[in-house]
């Protein structure tokens, strides 16, 4: 073995401690062997050439030289899927979560084409005609057309009945006109808009026969496919220098009597015929918001798999990291080895996990609720809206909040870019607000669960996800405190089930005292969003532990444990830091609270040795982890070295600055 690939000691002795079979966590995450091998297999074909596309890390990069890049890469990228990556999967699973992950090797950033597979080509299947997915769809797959999904404006973006851009039917020719009527109704945000597309799925008011019939959908052409300037009448450019996302070019796009024909607009919910009629399926109102839910379905895998990248680097490096001195004289320890570290860095393994289950059970859901609508059935449409919602707003917040806290746990190295923490943290903090704003979402979950709730009081059985309110109402007092995972999963139940009666008492008493009801719900939704973040919480706990009792049925002895015991540590973290609510809706005794606190303690303890074997099971490749500190060997000084000789500052031994301005400088009399 040469220096370049010997493993670091410290991290070679974790993995000997480990006494699980580290393969068998990663089938279950994976959800089966089959679909392990499967996803190697792409990963080995994708990243045969090590993926290392990049001579100088993009960082060091200007913003026009970081997209010029970011467009060769996703280029690169996009052929090996296309020629040799689809042989093996199949056309249909373009777009896949694994082919995203992928694609990640590639880019630290992101890549300018996310949002044509991630919302154009799903607007496409989701919101067209048999006929006009026939027409736009094999283009797109083969990147014939690229696309970007433009519904945010300057002046909206949470509020999308307001949305100003309009699309006014002309029966003459034909045609719709789209027309942004003011700076407001610019498309403003849109991933790949702004330098990359020539296509993009517009949502805007629809006017016929000179009623507006609210947003619906359009295929817009907004570059020459020769030349890739802007057709006449469309104005479109890139936003600006942001937080991350610094290589998705988001754009902005205007149009000034714009003419598109008539079967452009995604006919699949509502058609415009010919003569300008305007014709409903009158199935659900908010079908055309259907993109965005499935987006949303796919954001609670996207928050588990950037919080096992952040945890995997945060562990490694925990291992290798030794810092500070115990007893005089002692050897340094690992700071894995502080109860503190692994407080900060378990839970994020137990959240991986949690959100993992959850996003694979949700995906279900979406499957099964899709397969429903086929049939004309809209009925459990609702429910989807109210789950995707709040599991969307809860992961992607909570991801975001423990990959910061990986980064703390890195200290100074892991403030680095080259540790990759900071990207990570700027790519999932942006999920917290797009594709619908955390609170504004858990605001459409509290619809939904006071609506349960008036059903569950008048004696209806409600849906599985909010049976636990059929209880509430046949059940007196508090809910007896029992410390196994049942017991606490019913806890957290009455804790929601309580918080949703609290909202639905203040909205009546404001009612009551002389308020309209738009008004009582306003002063009441900071209890609503509490109310459905209880909810969600409950919802999480609940899928995760049945889903770990049912995968681990055949899995080895020591498998089971581990997991359960990181089931247990999230049963048992939330019951702390929910201690208030526990109080208040259950009977919990100050004895029990301590109780929960030693078997917490405990659980750290056991789970310290596997903590290494535990992230080897998320099973992410180094090219994927881009990290100096969270390699698989632990090499993390030679790295941290090696990286400084690719900064260009270092490429002479003075700067000229010195000349131009420092030495001048130093030379001056005060
Ligand atoms: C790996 C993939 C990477 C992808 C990268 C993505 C990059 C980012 C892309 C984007 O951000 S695209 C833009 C996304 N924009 C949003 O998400 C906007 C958020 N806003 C909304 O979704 C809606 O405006 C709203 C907040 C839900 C409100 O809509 P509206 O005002 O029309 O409805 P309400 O009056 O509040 O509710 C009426 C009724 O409709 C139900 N409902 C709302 N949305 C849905 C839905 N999607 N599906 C089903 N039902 C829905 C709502 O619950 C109400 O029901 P009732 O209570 O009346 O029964
Ligand atoms: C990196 C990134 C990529 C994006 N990509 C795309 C894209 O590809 N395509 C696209 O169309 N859009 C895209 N967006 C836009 C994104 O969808 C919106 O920014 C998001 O939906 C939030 O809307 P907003 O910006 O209008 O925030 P606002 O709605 O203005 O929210 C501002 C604040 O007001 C609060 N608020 C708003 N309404 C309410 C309410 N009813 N009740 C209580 N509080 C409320 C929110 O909670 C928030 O705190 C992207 C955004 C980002 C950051």
């Amino acid at each position: 073995m040469t220096s370049k690939n010997k493993i670091n000691e410290d991290l070679a002795n974790e993995r000997r401690k480990c006494n699980f079979n580290i393969e068998e966590v990663t089938y279950i995450l994976d959800g089966g062997k089959e679909k392990t091998l499967q996803r190697k297999k792409i990963e080995d074909v994708a990243l045969n050439g090590g993926a290392s596309v990049d001579d100088i890390p993009e960082e060091y990069l200007s913003a026009r030289e970081r997209y010029e890049n970011a467009i060769r890469k996703s280029c690169i990228y996009t052929n090996i899927v296309k020629n040799e990556v689809l042989e093996i999967t199949g056309i249909e699973n373009y777009g896949s979560p694994v082919l995203r992950r992928t694609g990640d090797a590639f880019f630290k950033d992101i890549s300018p084409f996310m949002l044509h597979l991630g919302m154009f080509v799903p607007s496409i299947i989701g919101q067209c005609t048999a006929e006009q997915q026939a027409t736009w769809l094999p283009r797109a797959l083969d990147m014939k057309i690229i696309g970007a999904y433009a519904q945010t404006e300057l002046g909206h973006g949470t509020f999308i009945r307001g949305l100003e851009t309009t699309a006014t039917y002309d029966p003459e020719t034909e045609e719709f006109v789209l027309h942004s009527p003011t700076i407001t109704s610019y498309k403003w945000w849109a991933g790949g808009l702004g330098r990359t597309a020539n296509h993009c799925t517009v949502v805007a008011q629809l006017y016929t026969q000179g009623k507006c019939h609210g947003t619906h959908l359009f295929i817009v052409q907004i570059r020459d496919l020769e030349t890739h300037m802007p057709l006449p009448g469309v104005k479109v450019g890139e936003i600006g220098p942001r937080m991350g996302f610094n290589t998705a070019d988001n754009g902005f796009l205007g149009f000034n009597n714009y003419r598109i024909p008539r079967m452009n607009m995604m006919m699949k919910n509502a058609q415009v015929l010919k003569d300008g009629t305007y014709v409903k399926a009158a199935r659900h109102g908010k079908l055309t918001y259907g993109t965005m839910v499935f987006v949303r379905v796919t954001l609670v895998g996207e928050a588990s798999f950037n919080l096992a990248k952040a945890v995997t680097i945060a562990v490694r490096y925990s291992a290798v990291r030794r810092q500070s001195e115990l007893r005089p004289g002692s050897i340094e320890p690992q700071i894995l080895d502080y109860p503190t570290q692994q407080h900060k860095l378990f839970i994020c393994i137990a959240t991986a996990h949690a959100f993992q289950l959850t996003a694979s059970w949700l995906w279900n859901t979406f499957t099964a609720v899709q397969a429903e609508m086929k049939k004309g059935n809209v009925d459990t449409l609702p429910e989807l809206h109210a789950l995707s919602s709040c599991l969307k707003a809860l992961s992607t917040s909570d991801a975001t909040a423990y990959i910061e806290q990986c980064r703390f746990a890195c200290g100074g190295h892991g403030y680095m870019l080259s540790s990759n923490l900071p990207f990570l943290y700027a790519f999932v903090v942006a999920t917290r607000t797009y594709e619908g704003d955390y609170t504004v979402l858990l605001l459409q979950t509290a619809r939904f669960l006071v609506k349960a709730w008036e059903q569950a009081e008048s004696g209806k059985v409600v849906t599985p996800t909010v049976a636990y309110l059929n209880r509430h109402f046949t059940t007196n007092g508090k809910m007896i405190w029992d410390n196994s995972p049942e017991g606490i999963i019913r806890v957290f139940q009455s804790v929601a089930a309580g918080k949703i009666s609290l909202c639905v008492r203040s909205i009546r008493n404001r009612i009551t005292s002389g308020m309209d009801h738009e008004d009582a719900w306003l002063m009441t939704t900071v209890q609503l969003v509490n109310a459905a973040e209880a909810h969600c919480r409950s919802v999480i706990l609940h899928t995760y532990w049945n889903e770990i009792v049912r995968l681990t049925k055949h899995s080895s002895d020591n498998v089971k444990t581990v997991l359960n015991q990181l089931v247990m540590l999230y049963l048992t973290y939330w019951a702390l830091e929910r201690t208030g609510d526990l109080l208040r809706y259950s009977t919990i005794s100050e004895n029990d609270i301590d109780l929960l606190q030693r078997q917490y303690e405990e659980l750290l303890v056991k789970i310290r040795p596997n903590a290494v074997g535990l992230v080897d099971a998320f099973d992410i490749r180094d090219e994927i982890l881009q990290s100096t500190l969270g390699s698989y060997d632990g090499r993390v000084y030679e790295r941290l070295m090696e990286e400084v000789q690719k900064n260009p500052l270092n490429k002479e031994p003075v700067d000229p600055s010195f000349h131009k301005y420092l030495k001048p400088l130093m030379k001056s009399k005060i």
